[in-house]
């Protein structure tokens, strides 16, 4: 929309690992309230941006401005809890916990709650916990996991976890979202179902970018779409611009020739 201040807006973002220069100064901006693709041939940069945006890497230059605040190099709990959560392409856990108690774990680091409260049983750590509990419950059926809620999270199919991993996201209360291929090696019914429950997110306050590899899911669900190749943004536009755009198809073409 024009006129709309980004949600977030990258400049001339910069990061090398041992002297290959992986970003090689990105800007993008990213408007409130749709779900943003991003995509680009393998080796381009886009993990590694989302790990210099959710503050797991440091830039070497550049600034991310999220919502108007300069955030560049702050550390990962801190953005979070500012609002802007990522999920990671292979979904991480602890093997013991239920779905519950995963989806209880991601939403306790909020600000108010104190561990002195928690240890104490004051009422309003006690109401906190009702709170929170109530709202692991609402994600679990907002993503068709509530009858899987007891089940040990190691007992779910790849799909699941895929739908887990979003819900742990979701419970922090982002305002956006960073996806990692939310449907890599997920089946097409669950990637379908996945890609209904995203649809959702905008409509619930919820800004999403995501990276993803299927361009019939990016078609379906991402306006705009971002193209990065070899650690810059190439172009970006609808989906029906940028897959005829040449620049992109040399991009994917030179780096499966090489
Ligand atoms: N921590 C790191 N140390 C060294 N090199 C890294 C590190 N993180 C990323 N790289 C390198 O940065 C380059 C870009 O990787 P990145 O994962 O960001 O690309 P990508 O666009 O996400 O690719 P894919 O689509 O395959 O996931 C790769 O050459 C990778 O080896």
């Amino acid at each position: 929309m024009p006129g709309t201040m980004p949600l977030l807006e990258i400049k001339d973002l910069r990061r090398a690992f041992y002297g290959l220069d992986v970003l090689r100064g990105v800007d993008l901006s990213v408007a409130p309230g749709g779900i943003t693709g991003l995509i680009g041939p393998n080796g381009a940069g886009k993990t590694t941006l989302f790990n210099v945006v959710s503050g797991l890497v440091p830039p070497d230059a550049g600034s991310i401005r999220f919502d108007g605040e300069e955030m560049a190099g702050w550390a990962p709990d801190r953005i979070s809890r500012r609002g802007l959560v990522r999920t990671f392409q292979v979904a991480r856990g602890f093997p013991k916990l239920s779905v519950f108690q995963h989806l209880m774990l991601y939403g306790r680091d909020q600000p108010g709650e104190s561990l002195w409260q928690a240890i104490v049983g004051t009422r309003a750590a006690r109401e906190r916990e009702a709170a929170l509990a109530e709202r692991a419950w609402e994600t679990a059926r907002f993503l068709k996991l509530d009858r899987l809620i007891d089940n040990p999270a190691t007992a779910l199919s790849g799909g699941q976890k895929k739908l887990l991993e979003i819900g742990r996201a979701l419970m922090a209360e982002p305002r956006l979202v960073l996806l990692d291929e939310p449907t890599a090696g997920v089946n097409p019914t669950l990637q379908n179902e996945i890609g209904e429950r995203l649809l959702e997110l905008p409509r619930r306050g919820i800004t999403v970018l995501l990276i993803e590899h299927d361009m019939g899911f990016i078609a379906r669900l991402c306006n705009p779409v971002i193209v990065m190749a070899e650690g810059q943004v190439l172009t970006q536009g609808t989906f029906d611009e940028v897959r005829t755009d040449h620049r992109v198809r040399e991009a994917y073409l030179g780096r499966r020739a090489a």
